[in-house]
């Protein structure tokens, strides 16, 4: 994910050089200069540089970073203010003067040379985790960038390193080579430009879609290949649908009205409709999986020796072929770590190559290496994952690697169900870790977060092999235990794709407690990491966007394709959500026989990064009247709102108490409720505890405001989608007790 996060993580270990010395900011005075330009270091690494005079007016002190939020002051624009709200919390800023942070020196810029105690953990620890790194808050376990100072030099071995990755390394090269030869404190910093370029070319997502083939069920059926693979880029599904004589539709964004007669056929005539969609690489169904390797994996490989943490996911329906495409790809990528670590560049780094693996099956975590032992998943004070007991083995050749995969694959949690025979009920996820050692005695240790003992991790690689997301239709011949892991397992797709997309709109609350699934992979979201996603897409591109909504029921199995990963209940709740998404961008994705596509007619419609137009407009609307709002009621404002949020998502209409923990789930739909319970009370606790650090930093003016009435909107969302459910469950109860009646009235007396 994101090269600018690797940006800033450059950025801060280029600042912090040396401890001693220099002037605090809290006291300008002799050293003010060098504060100056600390100031606008950090400023810039936020991006926010031209906001560097109102304060240098104003005098240095950080606490005067607050005013910069003010309306009519420094950051005017949205995106600004959320930049400068992310700095101040990654300075720990907290509106008082207790802590002092660690003022550098103008010669600390520079980057080299740095005593090896500083970058210490220990070290690093007094000036709190992730300090000035901007996506970096939990990513203070990477190794520190001056072990790897050495400049890079491109694997020959890996040719086919994509253009994006070309030009992030060249940059970090360029950066280095000069930070080495000269000693100007500017110099340690990459220019505006590279960060710019940095950022424009490497895509914090990736998303590559390959076509499996029929398969011979589906040839024996006789059905029909919906998938037509475009170009590299764009595949069209064909979905056969049955229309009505007459069809009229209602676009709400475009306030019109569209009516026709359906010429093909009299009443209820099928039709198809072509849906086309735009991917970073499309490989069609003749592609070996080692051009998949080179696709997606291979580009990533070099950089994990440069602080970077990449996750390769493989997303798709039940039978889509996401396992067949994953299981080759570990071994490939270690064989080129491997092959990397015996380059001139790291042979004499001490780095070394490990490798766990273990699986999420029904919200527990097993060590697929060690019999399949039970492990826990804790979080340290710096929310920090560590899973308890993992085993990590140190593999230093690629047949050892395929031992550990083979024994891995066995070990994992298969069933039968009524679209894929030999179907995975877990999440697998598989890491290669590079870490770099000072001593090792032994090859074989437990994972307990003791990482100075056995090497500091410099980047890491996880594959994971997603369990598949299950229709309605696709269950139906599934037993009891089967539907609850399919319930269990869309419950934790759903929530990694609401992470997904709250990183892709740069939000700033993350819901990585929706399921373990996410809490286990959060150090692959944040600080310097990279994902290559087979499914899932940036809102930017309209057409990509509508890919996890727009795709048709139909045999869309047959390739590893975004699908809402809804079983029953979930799907209505979140079509919804889709509706409203379309109509929010609108952007025409659907090509219909007699309308085709036109790309510079969806151009002309109004682009949005937020997902919903309407909470935007709602986002706008609510700034417009909090400004109209005194200061001293602002506050009262805000805690009415929240007040009455929970009180509404206490009681949901239903007088049921959503904090009830005594609720004991009697079959699927009841499950999928207490998830969507328990979900909700984690938003809940999350916007607590935002609410307490914005209470902090909250000035007059501020959209801080704006953002909780966002939060509320977020879980208004979540609420309804609950009543939604809840509906369905007294339909359902409704229906039983007809049943029972029914019966009843059969039986002879
Ligand atoms: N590209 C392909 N070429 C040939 N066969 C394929 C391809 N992709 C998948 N298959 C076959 O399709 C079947 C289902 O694939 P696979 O088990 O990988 O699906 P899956 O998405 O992992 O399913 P689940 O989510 O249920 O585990 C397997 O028999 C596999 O060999």
């Amino acid at each position: 994910m994101g090269g600018q996060m690797q940006q800033s993580n450059a950025a801060a270990t280029a600042l912090y050089d040396h401890p001693g010395g220099g002037a605090s900011l809290h006291n300008p005075g002799p050293g003010n200069d060098a504060g100056d330009a600390v100031m606008a270091r950090w400023l810039q690494s936020a991006g926010l540089q031209h906001l560097a005079s109102p304060l240098a007016s104003n005098g240095i002190d950080h606490r005067l970073l607050p005013n910069l939020l003010m309306q009519g002051y420094g950051a005017q624009s949205a995106e600004e203010k959320q930049r400068l709200f992310k700095l101040m919390r990654n300075l720990n800023f907290n509106g008082e003067s207790g802590s002092e942070p660690y003022t550098p020196t103008a010669q600390s810029y520079v980057g080299v040379g740095a005593p090896e105690s500083f970058y210490s953990p220990e070290f690093r620890g007094d000036f709190g985790a992730g300090l000035l790194d901007l996506h970096a808050m939990d990513d203070t376990e990477l190794l520190s960038e001056h072990v790897i100072s050495e400049p890079f030099e491109p694997s020959p071995f890996l040719p086919g390193v994509t253009e994006v990755f070309d030009d992030d390394f060249n940059v970090m090269t360029s950066r280095q080579d000069r930070g080495q030869a000269d000693v100007d404190p500017s110099v340690g910093l990459p220019s505006e430009k590279e960060i710019s370029t940095r950022e424009n070319n490497v895509a914090k997502i990736k998303v590559v879609v390959r076509k499996r083939p029929l398969n011979k069920k589906e040839v024996a059926r006789k059905e029909e290949d919906i998938v037509t693979v475009c170009d590299n880029h764009y595949l069209a599904v064909h979905e056969p649908k049955l229309k009505s004589l007459f069809f009229s539709m209602f676009n709400w964004n475009l306030k019109e009205l569209t009516f026709g007669l359906c010429v093909k056929g009299g009443p209820d005539c099928l039709c198809v409709e072509k849906h086309e969609f735009c991917f970073d690489a499309v490989l069609d169904e003749h592609v070996t999986n080692d051009e998949v390797y080179r696709v997606t994996v291979e580009p990533v490989i070099p950089i994990i020796f440069q602080r970077t943490k990449a996750t390769c996911f493989a997303y798709g329906q039940t039978g889509s072929g996401k396992t067949f495409t994953m299981q080759p790809l570990p071994l490939r990528a270690a064989e080129d770590l491997v092959r990397l670590l015996h380059h001139p560049t790291y042979r004499n780094q001490r780095f070394k190559l490990w490798l766990s693996f273990f699986e999420i099956y029904g919200g527990k975590l097993f060590d697929l290496l060690s019999d399949r032992k039970k492990l826990c998943m804790r979080e340290d004070g710096r929310q920090q994952v560590c899973i308890v007991g993992l085993q990590e083995f140190e593999v230093s050749d690629v047949q050892i690697v395929k031992e550990y995969i083979e024994r891995g694959n066995a070990a994992r949690s298969t069933g039968s169900t009524g679209a894929n025979e030999e179907s995975s009920r877990s999440h697998a996820i598989l890491q290669l870790v590079v870490k770099k050692h000072s001593e090792i005695k032994d090859s074989r240790r437990n994972n307990d977060g003791n990482e100075t003992k056995s090497g500091k991790v410099v980047g890491k690689i996880s594959f994971i092999d997603l369990a598949g997301s299950e229709r309605g239709a696709d269950t139906t011949d599934n037993d009891r235990q089967t539907r609850i892991e399919g319930a269990e397992i869309n419950k934790s797709l759903l929530a990694l794709k609401e992470c997904i997309r709250a990183l892709d709109n740069d939000q700033i609350h993350i819901p990585f407690r929706g399921s373990k699934l996410t809490e286990v992979l959060r150090d692959s979201f944040v600080g310097n990491s990279r994902n290559r996603l087979k499914v899932f897409q940036k809102a930017e591109n309209a057409k990509k966007d509508q890919v996890a909504s727009a795709f048709p029921p139909a045999n869309k199995e047959s390739m590893s394709a975004p699908s809402f990963p809804i079983s029953t209940d979930v799907e209505d709740v979140y079509e919804q959500y889709q509706e409203v998404k379309v109509v929010d961008t609108g952007r025409r994705v659907v090509e219909k026989d007699n309308m085709p596509y036109n790309p510079a007619e969806s151009n002309k419609q109004p682009s949005s990064n937020y997902p919903f137009n309407w909470a935007r407009r709602y986002w706008v609307d609510t700034e417009e009247r909090v400004q109209k709002v005194s200061p001293p009621r602002r506050k009262a404002h805000r805690d009415e709102k929240s007040e009455k949020l929970g009180n509404w998502l206490k009681n949901d209409g239903s007088g049921s108490d959503l904090s009830a923990t005594s609720y004991k789930p009697q079959n699927e739909e009841e499950a999928l409720i207490a998830a969507h319970r328990k979900e909700i009370e984690d938003t809940m606790e999350i916007v607590r505890e935002e609410m307490k650090l914005l209470a902090v930093v909250d000035q007059p003016g501020s959209r801080i405001d704006n953002y909780v009435t966002h939060l509320s909107f977020v879980l208004s969302r979540k609420a309804a989608a609950l009543v939604s459910l809840q509906a369905r469950l007294a339909r359902f109860q409704h229906r039983l007790k007809e049943q029972e009646i029914l019966s009843r009235k059969r039986v002879p007396r």
